[in-house]
């Protein structure tokens, strides 16, 4: 009986202890649980992506996108919120259009968003994406961000090649003297001061027989014009790769075509510049060497003469690369903002004759402009970002792409999509600006008619105005800033000392201001304008 009752009392002590540890490790599982469940939650509670237009199946947004980016975008953003998303086949893209977003992107995560978006005719026209805008963000970006400023933009370098700009500008001023009360197309005039002054900048008009008669030829200056417009151009081999082979709008083959142009430039004006600098080292190579040409090809050679630093040192695709960049990046958008500057002087003829009196008082009419006038002009400076506020030659900046998924405005934005700043919807945003469509330079001036920029003889475009971001902003801000700014001032400066410039009667009543996006965003019709001499000695023209 006892042993009976011991039995039982042992049994309830086992039960008890039984049932106390299936508690202990219950309540123990349970908080392990707990946790990992509200852990592995928290992962998978990642934001939603922005929200956004719907698409088709497959094709997803493309059948509904128009031509003028800019403006559908801007519509878009009215819809669903300065963050939006569509998708074209695969490709997730991204619209922002306010500068908080802007500014997280690229001052915040700014490393994550420091890749442009490379598509198949850029990998082809950059010599396979080896220039400064397309070369992904890292060690080899930076060094050759690091040589085009010290060898090419660097302000001695610059001031050394004023002789070169002045003699292509004053060839554009005679073309237009041979031509006064004549209908001059602006948007021509503007485009070969543009790639003249370039293409001297780079090589120096050096090259020999053969290839100098081709670059002169205008077909090449064509070239140019149409490698920016097939690396803008919507290309089906990129929205759906597994079709590339086919080509099926011959851009690839296109731009194959035109780029080799270039190479061949490139490499007929580089084996002639080495041997020329074998022959001066060597001695005998008369006077003409020894004073060797100083040009854009030059400083990079003589930066890369016995230069065995890897911090600096550059391969053969880099340095045609880093010359390509000038010649497709920087010639049509300052030849556009040329255009649209003198379109929105001849719809203000009171601007127009005020900056005509800054330049009087500056330079005289006995003078040509000097580029050492241009720190002393800040009205055409207020105009030339009024102009710039109004038509951003690259409304959408150039695409970038995140090299990781990460979050903008609290939305998921995945690795590689193609992120777009709608610079052109920020610069006109009536929340930003006052009375944002109309076009008053002195916007940008002080009350005592100078602003702090130009006093310091910049623009000061350093993307830091994240309402005012024409040359893109953070580590891949525009890196021909400073050619860009002083070409843009010393061409129209001296359009407007040397000439007074108004509509050709017939023309008067259909000065608009349409646009055509593209890559880069030019007047849907060109400028036709005519000139009359300003300076009182017709032969300062000749
Ligand atoms: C009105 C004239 C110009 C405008 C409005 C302009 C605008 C821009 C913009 C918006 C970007 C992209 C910036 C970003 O992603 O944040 C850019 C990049 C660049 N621009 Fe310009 N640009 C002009 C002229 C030039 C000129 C004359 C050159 C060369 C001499 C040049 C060379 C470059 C280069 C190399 C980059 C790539 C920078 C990098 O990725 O690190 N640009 N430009």
């Amino acid at each position: 009986m006892w042993n009976l009752n011991q039995k039982r009392g042992d049994q309830l002590v086992l039960n008890l202890s039984g049932i106390l540890t299936t508690l202990f490790l219950t309540t123990i599982l349970g908080v392990l649980w707990h946790y990992i469940f509200r852990r592995s939650s928290k992962n998978s509670r990642l934001p939603p992506p922005p929200p956004g237009p719907r698409g088709v199946p497959i094709l997803g947004y493309l059948p509904f996108l128009g031509r003028d980016l800019h403006r559908q975008f801007t519509d878009l953003a009215n819809l669903y919120g300065p963050i939006f998303n569509f998708s074209l086949g695969s490709q997730t893209c991204v619209v922002l259009s306010s500068p908080s977003l802007v500014k997280e992107m690229v001052r915040d995560k700014d490393t994550i968003f420091a890749n442009h978006v490379l598509n198949i005719s850029v990998t082809i026209s950059t010599f396979g994406g080896n220039d400064i805008a397309f070369t992904p963000y890292g060690p080899v970006w930076k060094k050759l961000r690091k040589v085009f400023a010290q060898e090419v933009m660097n302000n001695t370098v610059l001031d050394s090649l004023c002789s070169l700009r002045r003699e292509e500008v004053k060839k554009s001023l005679l073309y237009v003297y041979e031509r006064i009360g004549k209908p001059i197309d602006i948007n021509h005039l503007a485009y070969m001061t543009s790639i003249n002054s370039m293409l001297r900048m780079i090589w120096g008009g050096s090259l020999p027989g053969e290839e100098a008669a081709a670059v002169n030829d205008p077909e090449f200056r064509k070239a140019v014009a149409d490698i920016l417009f097939l690396v803008g151009k919507s290309n089906v081999s990129d929205v759906f790769p597994a079709l590339a082979w086919l080509d099926v709008q011959g851009i690839e083959r296109e731009t194959r075509r035109l780029t080799a142009l270039f190479d061949r430039m490139f490499d007929s004006a580089i084996e002639q510049r080495r041997i020329e600098m074998r022959n001066n080292k060597q001695g005998h190579s008369g006077e003409h060497c020894n004073q060797m040409r100083k040009d854009f090809l030059q400083f990079l050679l003589d930066s890369q003469e016995g230069n065995e630093d890897s911090e600096t040192s550059i391969t053969m695709a880099q340095l045609k690369a880093i010359l390509m960049d000038p010649v497709v990046g920087g010639t049509e958008s300052s030849s556009t903002t040329v255009e649209w500057v003198m379109t929105e002087l001849l719809k203000h003829p009171e601007v127009m004759k005020k900056i005509q009196e800054e330049l009087t008082q500056v330079v005289g009419l006995t003078k040509m402009v000097e580029e050492s006038h241009l720190s002393q002009l800040p009205y055409l400076y207020a105009v030339i970002k009024e102009t710039l506020r109004l038509h951003p030659p690259f409304p959408l900046l150039v695409p970038r792409t995140p090299s990781q998924t990460t979050t903008l405005g609290g939305y998921k934005v995945p690795k590689g999509a193609t992120i777009f700043i709608n610079a052109w919807a920020i610069q006109r945003d009536p929340t930003l600006w006052d009375r944002p469509l109309e076009f008053r330079p002195e916007r940008f001036l002080h009350m005592n008619g100078t602003s702090p920029d130009v006093a310091s003889g910049k623009l000061a475009y350093g993307g830091n105005n994240f309402n005012f971001i024409a040359f893109g902003s953070g580590r891949r801000i525009c890196a021909g800033l400073p050619l860009a700014e002083r070409m843009l001032t010393f061409v129209l400066a001296s359009f407007l000392h040397s000439y007074d410039w108004k509509l050709p009667d017939l023309h008067v009543e259909k000065l608009e201001l349409s646009d055509k996006f593209g890559i880069v965003t030019k007047k849907l019709y060109p400028l036709v304008a005519v000139a009359t001499p300003r300076l009182s000695d017709l032969n300062l023209y000749a």
